[in-house]
């Protein structure tokens, strides 16, 4: 199995129940609700992405032929020889069209938890540590349970109520980033604050100025 990835790059989790957590990141190529280009952004299933996930010519990007060349890839970008606290998310793109076993079980052999971000819309590898599903309105969601749902919002047909009852632990909202994000920030802070079921998610490294 080949492996395209992005970028590689280590940085904390900016988002959900890991944020302010240093991680290894590791961004795979290709997504399945969108090509990527700009001028097929209108007519994507997934219209609001905030990320350059095409080719593999990002820092630490490439073709990896065996999932033990990529857990060693991802290894080079952990600061520390000692195996504590070594942390992965694997994003994209759309993370499990490629994300396999074999690559999950290289990274636990290198000491790494594996975290997921995923759209949900294709089935998880066994041994997944941390699964995170953010659906998208308009694609056909398949992964019903997990750690964290984490809902972009607000999104057209996307009422949070339709998720309530999937097997999740958390529920969280993530202000849609747009030209509008800080009227969206508020809107999701009222929500949470009448359905207290629902967290608030902020990407927090827009904030601080990280990747
Ligand atoms: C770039 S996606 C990659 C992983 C996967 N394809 C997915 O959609 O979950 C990573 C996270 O960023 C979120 N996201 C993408 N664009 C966003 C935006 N404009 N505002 C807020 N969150 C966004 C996604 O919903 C997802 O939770
Ligand atoms: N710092 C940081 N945290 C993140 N959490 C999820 C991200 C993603 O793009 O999947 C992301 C990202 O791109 N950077
Ligand atoms: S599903 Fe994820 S990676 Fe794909 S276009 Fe949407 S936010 Fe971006
Ligand atoms: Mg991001």
């Amino acid at each position: 199995m080949t492996y395209l990835i992005k970028e590689i790059f280590y940085t904390l989790q900016g988002e959900g129940s890991h944020a302010g957590r240093p991680a290894v990141f590791c961004r795979f190529s290709r997504c399945n609700l969108w090509t990527g280009r700009e001028r097929d952004r209108a007519r994507a299933i997934c219209q609001f992405c905030d990320t350059d996930f095409v080719g593999t010519d990002g820092e630490g990007g490439g073709r990896f032929t065996t999932a033990d060349d990529l857990a060693a890839a991802v290894e080079a970008a952990w600061p520390t020889a000692d195996r504590a606290h070594r942390f992965v998310v694997c994003t994209g793109g759309e993370p499990l069209l490629q994300l396999d076993e074999d690559a999950v079980n290289a990274l636990h052999d290198r000491g790494f938890e594996v975290a997921v971000e995923t759209n949900g819309t294709r089935p998880a590898p066994q041994g997944i540590d941390w699964l995170c599903v953010s659906p998208k309105i308009g694609s056909t969601l398949v992964l019903t349970h997990g750690d964290e749902l984490k809902l972009v919002y607000p999104q057209v047909g996307g009422d949070p109520a339709q998720f309530e009852d999937l097997n999740f632990r958390h529920f969280r909202l993530q202000p849609l980033d747009d030209a509008h994000r800080e009227a969206h920030t508020r809107a999701a802070v009222e929500y949470c604050m009448k359905n207290p079921r629902w967290t608030l998610s902020l990407q927090t490294h827009k904030y601080l100025g990280i990747q």
